[in-house]
């Protein structure tokens, strides 16, 4: 049996209400549609530990920085219940767009430092956009632990500063990118790739596998960057905007001293913005 789809918050809170009451764990996963196995596998995740599971379906108009980009957003709902159905979420919660934005809303959540780079730099008001709509997800909700993808990275690190910082009671859990056989990381957006753009977009992770190898046999980053903008051009992508090495915990370029490490990628490829990124073990 599919889930029950609920719009209004009403609707959930007298859920939510009853479950609290019970002393259930609630885990949410918030997402905008278009599943995939990425997805799946936080709601997996989320029901391996929680007693009740809440998945989210919003396409946040404020966190897109780019129009057609919102225009073109795939949206498929009822084939989104059917592939939860295995899951045996207790409520799919998909809000009446005032049910997050009411007429006169007027508040913003931004945090600052970790969102100054990279998505943040090229995607400039996305994660105020993010992290409003999070913030308002996790009260609506109420939820006691929320699962996201580490394939966007930065959003899991900004996420998790937002509720600490806003003493929101929810557990932020990171949960592993998962893979096309390719290596090409699963996102809404391969939708939008013809054949030959999903071959082209597989070269991120061959290339950034690359890279993680480089730098462990030792050689340093800048003179492995310029070659691996070369490569991701040469495997088709149009446009490559960053290729980070950052530390995993600050986000901060990363030094000597800062360890774990992460590599950090996005390009263009068929009017397509793809992103990616792994960890790296630096000699
Ligand atoms: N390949 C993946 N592996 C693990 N988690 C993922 C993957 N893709 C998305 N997620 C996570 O799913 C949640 C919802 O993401 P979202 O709905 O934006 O999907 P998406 O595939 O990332 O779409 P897009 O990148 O095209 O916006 C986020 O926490 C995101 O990190
Ligand atoms: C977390 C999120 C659902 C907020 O709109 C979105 O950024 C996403 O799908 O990753
Ligand atoms: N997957 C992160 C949400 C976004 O790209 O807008």
């Amino acid at each position: 049996m599919t889930a029950p789809i609920l719009r209004r918050l009403a609707d959930l809170r007298a859920r939510t209400s009853e479950w609290m009451r019970a002393g259930q764990v609630i885990g949410v996963v918030p997402t905008m549609g278009a599943l995939h196995q990425g997805h799946l596998s936080l709601a997996r995740a989320a029901r391996a530990e929680c007693d009740r599971v809440i998945v989210t379906i919003f396409v946040n108009p404020k966190q897109f920085n780019n129009p057609e980009d919102l225009a073109k957003y795939p949206r498929t709902e009822a084939e989104d219940a059917v592939k939860l159905t295995p899951f045996d979420v207790d409520a799919i919660y998909v809000p009446d767009p005032d049910e997050i934005y009411p007429a006169g809303f007027a508040s913003t959540v931004s945090v600052s430092g970790l969102t100054d780079v990279m998505e943040g730099e090229f995607r400039p008001g996305h994660f105020d956009g993010v992290a409003t709509v999070v913030a308002k997800l996790f009260l609506q909700t109420q939820a006691n632990r929320a699962y996201f993808g580490e394939k966007d990275y930065q959003q899991l690190m900004v996420v998790r500063r937002m509720a600490r910082d806003l003493d929101i009671p929810v557990e932020v859990i990171g949960c592993p990118t998962v893979r096309e056989p390719s290596g090409l990381a699963m996102s809404s957006r391969n939708l939008r790739l013809s054949p030959e753009g999903l071959r082209i977009a597989a070269g991120m992770n061959a290339v950034m596998g690359d890279v993680a190898k480089a730098l462990e046999r030792g050689e340093p980053f800048d003179a492995l960057t310029r070659k691996a903008q070369g490569d991701l051009l040469s495997a088709g992508f149009v446009q490559v905007e960053y290729l980070d090495l950052r530390c995993a915990e600050t986000l901060e370029p990363l030094t000597r001293a800062s360890r774990p490490a992460r590599l950090f990628c996005a390009a263009w490829a068929e009017g397509v913005r793809l992103i990616d990124n792994i960890p790296v073990s630096p000699a």
